[in-house]
């Protein structure tokens, strides 16, 4: 069976030639790229890379199939696949549907057989940018006006189109501990590890009040991941300080580190193209073991405004590669968050002690309910 052809259009000019794969149309957005070997559908449906073509730089896509339990949200947020082998056969007794029906059924729109280790050069070299794939239009200058209407990534907020439209209950009510979700776009993983930890969680759209979610009577308060840049997020700024004001323990993860950061007084930047994959090296500087880790970001909180604020906030976790900041905790509140992703899903996890930090920190401050 042979494919119909496919473009990717950069927003340098630079084009690669491939096959269609998915839905054929024609789809936008800011291109990146993840190196995890596995976990392509836990990727595909995490609400962080909502507005984001997905390179991914392992060669194989599709060959173990698709679930529909191995998703960390109700559908697909990547706008775009870009990959090497579109696999679409696949082995595991598992697997419920083959990557193109996947795709096709979601309306995702992707290209493969195109050099993805040069595309992964490219931007590493030039950083991230936007682009289009098409395998409908092949006019380049149509392509280019497209490409031209999309809005940047820096500066937009994108929690609003994956936070839950209204409030929900997960657990047994009678649980140990209640914890209420910030949902800027939650994978669903976080939340399973919460559960499993025994605890009634609550999860409150991105735009809820403190006062909302304080009638819940939260023992922890937690701020999840999500897409787009946390600089435009002013909103859930005023929401992590009313959180903070509560003296309640209080946990970030990946964009609610970057919101938790930012009610500090520390801002984030862009990065040059991010950190996605499941094998990013940190290290605890609390306790001085390293770990490995699982990271999909493209957003980072300032170091020198951090080693302006030390009195504010302390450096707890850095990134081995680079030494970016990986997790701070806010002096004087029982208040921290991580930059990468101790939920997994896919990756390593090595950093689960984090949410039982959480919980023991729960335990120190859990007030008696009525
Ligand atoms: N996984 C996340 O929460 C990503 C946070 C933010 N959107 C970034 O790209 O940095």
């Amino acid at each position: 069976m042979s494919q119909p052809r496919a473009i990717l259009l950069l927003a340098d000019g630079t084009t690669f030639h491939g096959k269609a794969a998915g839905k054929i149309g024609t789809t936008t957005g800011e291109i990146c790229f993840n190196t995890g070997m596995t976990g392509y559908q836990e990727v595909f449906t995490d609400p962080s890379y909502y507005g984001q073509l997905l390179v991914t730089t392992n060669a194989h896509i599709g060959n173990y199939g698709t679930t529909s339990v191995d998703t960390e949200s109700g559908s697909i947020k990547i706008a775009g696949l870009i990959c090497k082998n579109f696999t679409v056969p696949y082995s595991r007794h598992l697997a419920e549907a083959s990557i193109q029906d996947y795709l096709e059924g979601e309306g995702l729109v992707g290209i493969s057989d195109v050099d993805t280790r040069a595309i992964v050069r490219h931007i590493r070299t030039r950083g991230a940018m936007n682009g289009i794939i098409s395998s409908e239009i092949f006019d380049l200058a149509e392509l280019k006006r497209r490409l031209d209407a999309v809005p940047n990534m820096d500066g937009l907020e994108l929690s609003s189109f994956v936070t839950t439209p209204e409030a929900y209950t997960l657990g047994n009510p009678d649980a140990t501990y209640r914890v209420a979700v910030l949902d800027l776009g939650t994978k669903q993983n976080i939340l399973r590890n919460f559960l499993k930890r025994d605890c009634y969680v609550k999860v409150f759209p991105a735009k809820s009040s403190v006062e909302d979610i304080m009638a819940f009577l939260p023992d922890g308060l937690f701020i999840s991941n999500g897409p787009g840049d946390p600089g435009a997020m002013d909103y859930a700024v005023t929401t992590a300080q009313g959180m903070l004001d509560q003296e309640k323990p209080l946990f970030g993860i990946c964009l609610g580190h970057q919101i938790l950061a930012r009610a500090v007084g520390i801002p984030t930047y862009k990065m040059h193209h991010g950190h996605r994959g499941i094998n990013h090296p940190v290290k605890n500087l609390i306790t001085g073991k390293s770990e490995i880790t699982s990271q999909n970001h493209g957003f980072g909180v300032s170091p020198e405004a951090i080693a302006q604020n030390l009195d504010r906030v302390e450096i707890t976790h850095r990134n081995l590669n680079d030494d970016t900041i990986e997790g701070i905790r806010v002096v004087g509140k029982p208040a921290f968050s991580v930059q990468y992703h101790p939920e997994a899903s896919p990756g390593p996890h090595d950093a689960a002690y984090l949410f039982d930090q959480f919980i023991d920190l729960i335990k120190e401050h859990q007030a008696v309910r009525a």
